[in-house]
């Protein structure tokens, strides 16, 4: 079984178990559940840097990356350096995050943030919007075509917006639809852990003009962004690169200025 298949194996046993204890009815009492999102499209959009700077202690491909650091000074040391977005890995088994990084981030900040997790179910989609998440992400990889319009529908009704992860040609093309808002090419290798730029250059082509292009995984170098830029994306998922020093938000702004 590759990581991808054991991560969601592992997620339909804890979203059931969630559900059993935290009842969908709470969800929707969250004061943050009537909250206004922002857009993080439009942010991309209308930003320079398009830069969606994660939140990451660990991934099954570099084990732990930093576990040191609070995830309030990360979100605002990114904000401080001007990134368009941010991302916040929920998942605690594989990534060690939680639902909680993903408040304490949102109490922190007013940028979109993005919930980072393997969704399969509407009902962490109302998780999302309960702890304050501006922005979901589905994977191509894992969801049938039926079950992406049904997902990314039932966000667009709870005002999220929907970034679609694809990996090869065959999940783009299953995928293209108008409830999404962004579609990201992983240059991560789910199945291999490599990593290469080149994926999001070959399908930026097979992506329609309305969606806003985003390249996720494995950047680190200010000409990568650069190259990128001229194949039309226009958002640029960092996690490790930034989370592996002391202070994500200053490597943030460094990062950016060698941009401008
Ligand atoms: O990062 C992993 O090892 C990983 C393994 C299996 C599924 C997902 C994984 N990562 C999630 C992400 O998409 C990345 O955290 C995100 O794109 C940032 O990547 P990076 O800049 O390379 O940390």
């Amino acid at each position: 079984m590759n990581i991808l298949d054991k991560i969601i194996a592992d997620k339909v046993k804890e979203v059931e178990l969630k559900k059993s204890v935290v009842p969908v009815s709470q969800l929707e009492s969250s004061a943050l559940f009537e909250r206004a999102t922002v857009s993080l499209a439009e942010a991309l959009r209308s930003s320079k840097n398009g830069i969606i700077a994660e939140h990451k202690r660990r991934s099954p491909s570099k084990s732990v990356i930093n576990q040191d650091l609070n995830v309030q000074d990360v979100a605002r040391g990114y904000e401080d350096a001007g990134v368009s977005g941010m991302s916040v890995l929920t998942d605690g088994k594989y990534f060690g995050g939680s639902l909680e990084d993903l408040l304490y981030a949102r109490a922190s900040v007013k940028m979109p943030i993005l919930r980072k997790e393997f969704i399969i179910d509407e009902y962490q989609l109302l998780e999302a919007k309960a702890y304050g998440a501006d922005v979901i992400l589905l994977i191509a990889a894992v969801l049938e075509k039926a079950q992406i319009r049904q997902l990314s529908q039932f966000a667009k009704d709870l005002g999220l917006d929907v970034l679609l992860e694809v990996h090869n040609e065959e999940e783009l093309q299953k995928s293209i639809m108008p409830s999404l808002d962004m579609l990201g090419v992983n240059n991560r290798n789910l199945k291999t852990f490599e990593v290469s730029t080149d994926i999001s250059k070959r399908l930026s082509k097979q992506i329609p003009d309305d969606f806003v292009k985003v390249s996720e995984s494995g950047i680190s170098s200010v000409e990568a962004i650069k190259d990128l830029k001229n194949y039309g994306y226009q958002g640029f998922l960092i996690g490790e690169n930034f989370m592996k020093t002391d202070n994500p938000g200053k490597s943030a702004a460094e990062f950016i200025a060698k941009l401008n």
